[in-house]
């Protein structure tokens, strides 16, 4: 916002977040000189309904909006605090990050990501307003649901995958570590936000326990039968076996069926990238030139992924194009002198 103009004012019980935040140039440690257009809380979801609340009494702004991950209760909240639900709007950014506070933060995380609003019928068409300018700026995409509604596709898309992988990596924590050096890429994107800040998590669900909970009794049924699949498989009985291939199959294809829905970059239905592998040492300025070079041979980047050989001072760069412009960049690198590996 403060890079697109806006006068933003920063707040927060923890006086070194705010001058981190605005050393950091996210706007003004300083108070504002009277109330503000917008209010946008961002504080973890047990707090939202008494800061909205307090900030309402204050009189701090014309509209307030928060961005917790869960949206119903802390409305239901701020109703009993006696909050005004005309100048509240709930809304919830669908992007983020493993690592919390604002050394961690960046302008462009919102670009291109569904933004949820929870307007409802008392909610001022001006506060609705401010937040649907605020979430053009941030160049996300605004959708607008129910806030219950939202809080049980969070369940799916978001609270139960986040303790999946949690589950995942906490079968690490005590295995030999001659399993663990072998650790691939696969690991690696099924537990990157297993390593998110579990006090804010235990926030999010405890704000939604019962719509998370009966996402994971659904994964738990298919946790035994893949068990019951695979126990199958071990069986010198053929018939057995047939029906643990049948069981396991089905398993593996219902996912490539629902991962085929997770929309693409931008939220357009997911786009069949094709992949340039360019092996990099680790050296400053590397990835600067892979993408300068990409540039000159007129290549869009649509997405890049790095992966990073164990023990090694080298790692593979995944760059993915569009099919057509796949064999124009390999031929580009390889004419610049970079290695290219198998995609
Ligand atoms: N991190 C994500 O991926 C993500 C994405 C979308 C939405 N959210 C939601 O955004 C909100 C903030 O999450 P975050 O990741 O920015 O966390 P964060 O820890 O970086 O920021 C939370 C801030 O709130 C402050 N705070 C806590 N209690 C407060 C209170 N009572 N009054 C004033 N300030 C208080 C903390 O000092 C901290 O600076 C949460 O509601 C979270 O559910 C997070
Ligand atoms: O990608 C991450 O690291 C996130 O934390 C993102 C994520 C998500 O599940 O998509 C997590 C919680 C937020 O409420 C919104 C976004």
């Amino acid at each position: 916002l403060s890079a697109r103009g806006v006068a933003v004012h920063l707040r927060d019980r923890d006086p070194d977040s705010v001058s981190t935040a605005a050393s950091r140039g996210a706007g003004s440690a300083e108070p504002p000189a009277g109330p503000v257009d917008l209010a946008v809380v961002a504080v973890p979801p047990a707090h939202i309904a008494t800061t909205v609340a307090e900030l309402q009494r204050e009189g701090a702004a014309r509209g307030y909006l928060d961005v917790g991950s869960v949206k119903g209760g802390p409305r239901r909240e701020l109703v009993e605090r006696g909050g005004d639900l005309s100048l509240y709007l709930g809304t919830h950014p669908m992007s983020g990050r493993e690592k919390s506070g604002p050394l961690a933060a960046s302008a462009d995380l919102f670009e291109g990501r569904p933004w949820v609003l929870t307007p409802t019928a008392q909610t001022q068409t001006e506060v609705l307003n401010l937040a649907l300018e605020l979430v053009a700026l941030c160049q996300a995409v605004p959708v607008v649901m129910d806030a219950d509604a939202h809080d049980r596709a969070v369940a799916l898309v978001s609270h139960t995958p986040q303790l999946l992988s949690s589950l995942v990596a906490a079968r690490l924590e005590s295995a030999d570590e001659t399993a663990v050096r072998l650790c691939g890429q696969g690991i690696r994107d099924v537990t990157r936000i297993a390593a998110s800040d579990p006090r804010m998590w235990l926030d999010i669900l405890s704000a939604n326990p019962g719509p998370v909970a009966d996402v994971l009794a659904a994964v738990a049924d298919d946790l035994d039968e893949t068990v019951r699949a695979l126990r199958a498989l071990e069986s010198a009985d053929q018939h057995k076996r047939a029906e643990g291939v049948e069981g396991i199959e089905g398993i593996l294809r219902r996912g490539n069926a629902g991962r085929s829905r997770v929309p693409g970059k931008h939220g357009q239905a997911p786009t069949a990238y094709e992949t340039v592998v360019v092996l990099i040492s680790d050296q400053p300025g590397e990835l600067a030139r892979i993408f300068a070079d990409a540039g000159r041979a007129g290549v869009n980047i649509e997405d890049v992924r790095i992966e990073h050989a164990t023990g090694q001072q080298a790692g593979h760069v995944q760059i993915m194009v569009e099919p057509q412009a796949a064999a124009r960049l390999s031929e580009a690198l390889r004419e610049r002198g970079w290695a290219i590996r198998q995609g």
